[in-house]
Formats: structure tokens, sequence, C-alpha cells
């Protein structure tokens, strides 16, 4: 097994699929288990690499884990090894994710101290962590980074509320100083606040366990400390960019597929971002239902320039969903420019998708310009490496719609964050496997 998926493209796909559980809420959702000894259960937990890295770590730091079904687990933290910490299998599991960094705020709310290794995650550029503890030290922590080791110490016996306006609008920022702050004394005001639906399950799932934060869904969050907090139960939303990879796999093969229960109102303006690509979709109950389409045309602006998509913070354009985007473009009628302004490695994927015949110029390192093919030519499948998890479904999805043979290497890069993803393509028709 080289683990690659091989994948004869060009047929179109048919049927209904359902999207998994949020990797990036399951990453703070699971963070916050630690905050309180009581019994937290969790459902519509994604099985994916990431997460089960996660999983595998509050166990391993004696929180007692039970599985109550594929996607159902209890989580009780009731005694936390704090020598564990100090491991050298801390170390590398801990910097195997991104999500990892978000242990620091509860470990800090609960036991006043914190340590974690420089996390992982995808390399799409710098990716700096002083949103988080710049947050920290305005609650009361000192923090050093020890080059040596690679760990990040945080110290904080006495946290105090306080009025925090963030550097950056930064997601697992955010949710850092938010777990931080739920057990400081006193009250802390977070502006520059980042509110991704993500954002908002975690401040409700907060809430229930005896938390005080208001401003829910805006940039503001005022939090009240509170003494102690107690166990709840959470469902796990649909993963928007899952949803949003779906789309895109349709028009892009030509396919009529259904996404089965997305929860459409919060998938902010995912659904008209491809609409402005020229896609139809239509809301079905709570499902979203995407004709075969033979075609689909770009939009311009109303001036009759040239489309641009760019990412911005929430309620803007989510940064995981422009690759797949630019890929979508690809068989469009029309242009559009791609503007990541977030990350500036995210876009380099392009290469390949020149080599399998698209028209693509890279103006820099943050962007791109597609000149639609219009379906009157075919991609050509070839042999590539994923670079990072959203790059591979983009190129997942070339792939599908291309003629004859592709394999995609470094697919550990997909799993990721995808749930079973050959399989589940396998289910519509896909034809791909593993090797
Ligand atoms: C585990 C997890 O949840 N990962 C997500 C999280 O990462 P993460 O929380 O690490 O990302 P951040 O929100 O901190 O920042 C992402 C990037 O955007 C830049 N930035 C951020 C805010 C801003 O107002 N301006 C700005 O330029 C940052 O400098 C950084 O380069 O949010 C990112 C942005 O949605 C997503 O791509 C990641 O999938
Ligand atoms: C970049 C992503 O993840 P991470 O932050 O875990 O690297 C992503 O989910 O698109």
């Amino acid at each position: 097994m080289v683990n690659a998926f091989e994948i004869q493209g060009g047929k179109p796909l048919r049927g209904e699929i359902t999207p998994q559980g949020a990797k990036n809420e399951a990453l703070q959702i699971l963070s916050a288990v630690l905050l309180t000894e009581e019994k937290i259960t969790i459902s519509n937990i994604p099985d994916i690499k990431d997460v089960n890295k996660l999983i595998e770590l509050l166990g391993d730091m004696g929180v007692i884990v039970n599985r109550l079904n594929e996607d159902t687990y209890t989580f009780e933290a009731k005694d936390i090894d704090q020598d564990f910490f100090l491991s050298e299998a801390f170390k590398s599991k801990g910097g195997g994710l991104r999500g990892s960094i978000m242990i620091v705020g509860p470990l800090l709310a609960r036991f006043g101290k914190a340590s974690i290794p420089k996390p992982g995650g995808d390399k799409i550029g710098r990716r700096r962590l002083d949103t988080h503890f710049l947050g920290f030290e305005k609650l009361g922590a000192q923090f050093n980074y020890n080059q040596a080791d690679g760990f990040y110490n945080v110290d904080a016996s006495d946290l105090k509320g306080t009025y925090i306006l963030l550097d950056e609008a930064s997601v697992t920022g955010t949710a850092n100083i938010v777990m931080a702050a739920v057990l400081a004394k006193g009250i802390t005001t977070i502006y520059n606040a980042a509110c991704e639906p993500y954002l908002q399950q975690l401040c409700k799932m907060l809430n229930r366990m005896g938390a005080k934060i208001s401003g829910i869904g805006s940039n503001l969050l005022t939090i009240e400390g509170v003494a102690r907090l107690g166990g709840t139960e959470h469902r796990m939303l649909p993963d928007m960019i899952e949803i949003g990879s779906f789309i895109g796999l349709a028009a892009m093969t030509g396919s009529e597929i259904t996404i089965k229960n997305v929860q459409y109102k919060e998938l902010g303006m995912i659904p008209d971002v491809f609409r402005r690509l020229g896609i139809k979709l239509e809301l079905r109950g709570d499902d979203i239902y995407i004709p075969a389409q033979e075609h689909y045309e770009i939009e311009t602006f109303i001036d009759g320039s040239i489309m641009t998509i760019a990412d911005a913070p929430w309620p803007g354009f989510t940064p995981d969903l422009l690759s797949i985007v630019l890929v979508v473009a690809i068989q469009a009628k029309g242009s559009v420019l791609i503007h990541q302004k977030m990350f500036e490695s995210r876009l380099f994927f392009v290469d390949k998708l020149l080599d399998m015949g698209a028209q693509i110029i890279l103006c820099d390192p943050h962007r791109a310009t597609v000149i639609g093919l219009d379906k009157q030519v075919q991609l050509r499948g070839i042999s590539m490496t994923s670079p990072d998890i959203r790059a591979g479904v983009s190129l997942l999805i070339a792939a599908l719609s291309a003629q004859g043979k592709s394999t995609i290497y470094n697919i550990e890069q997909i799993e990721r964050g995808y749930q079973h993803i050959d399989k589940r393509l396998q289910a519509l028709g896909a034809d791909i496997k593993r090797i």
C-alpha cells in the first residue's frame, strides 16, 4: 500500500451524500471537555485523523473517554496527569495537529498552567499564534517559548477578566481565549472576536455548562467569569467545508447530487458564492439539491468587470473553500480572480492543475486568475501529490472530472479532514480506489 488514491475520471456521479460533523468545530468542542470534571456527551463527531488524534491525546492526559457509538463519545476530565505534558509522547502527538493549541485555554482556566508543543496543521504559509498568547497575557498569564525543546509554556495562577482587542479575528485564538476567560475572575470583553458557527457552537455549549457569555455570533463577546462549569450534551454541526466541497464536486463532474441535512442557515454566504459561479442549487427541506449541469457561467460584477472571489473573516467567505472554488472555475464559462488573502502558500497547487490542462495564471502567491474552459476541453488525468487538506480535495475533484487515470499521493492530508471519502464517493458511483 502506498496510501494513494487511484481515480478513473470523467464519469458523472449521482445520489445522496450526508456531510460529516464539522472538523474545526470538533477541535474546539473536544478541547472544552477539559474545563469540567463532569461528564460531557458529544455526538456527530467526525471519524477523521485530526479529531481522532485529539481524542487520543485527551485520553493520554487522563480524560476518561467512552465511545457510545460510531459518532458519539462521553468525556470526563476528572484527573489530569500533569506529568504527561512533559513527555516525548505529548510533544509528538500534540505537535501533530493545529487544533491541539486549543487545549491551552482550558488548562490555564482549570489548572493555572499549560504547555504545548508548536502545533502542526497544514503548511499553507506562516501561521502565527500571537493572538492566542497576547490574549492570555492580557488575562494575566505569562508565557515563554522555549526554542530548544519547541514548547510554549504558560503560567497563570490568577486569571482576571479584562478588555481585549484581538490583533486579528483568529478562529482558534478566539476559542482559546474564551475558554480561558470563562473561569477567570470578573468580566472579560473580547472585541474583534472571530464569530464562525464553530465559535457560536462553542459559546452555546459553554453557556449550557454554566458559563455566562453574551454577544454570541458577533465580534464583541462579553464573558462573566464563573467559579466552575458542569457537564452537558453537544451535537456538532455538519461540516460546511465538506458541504462546499460536494457542491464543487457536483458542478465540476456534471453530477446530480443531493447533500443531506446541511443546516442551511449556518452556511452563511457559501451557497451564494457557488451560485455566482453559475452553479444551480436548490434548497429542498434542509437538503441542497444540485442538478446535473452541462454548463455553468460565472457572473461578472454589476459594472461588467471580472468577478473576484476572496476570503474574509466570518461572515465573509471562508479561506478553506477558495481552493475548491478555484478548481470548479476551471470548467465554468467566464473568468474569475481568486484572491486568497489570509494564507500565502495555499495556491501553489495550481501547477498540478496546469499539468492537467487548466487555464490559470498564478499572479502572485495570493492571487490566481482562472479562465474557464466551459467544458469544451476535458482535463487530463495525471499523478500528483496533495500539498494540504483543501488542495488535496480540490485535486480529487479535478481528477474525478478528468479524462483517464489520476493518482493522488499524500492522501493523509485529505484524510485529516474528510471521513471515509473513498467509500462515500464510491457510493455516488465514483471510480476511486486506495492503492
Ligand atoms: C483548526 C481550525 O479551526 N483551523 C481553521 C482556523 O485556523 P486558525 O485559527 O489557525 O487561523 P486564524 O483565524 O488564526 O488565521 C488564519 C490566517 O488568516 C490570517 N488572518 C486572520 C484573521 C484576520 O482578520 N486577518 C488575517 O489575515 C492570519 O494571519 C492567518 O494567517 O481558521 C482558519 C481561518 O478561517 C482556517 O483556515 C482553518 O481551517
Ligand atoms: C487549514 C485547515 O486546517 P488546519 O487549521 O487544521 O491546518 C483546514 O481545515 O482547511
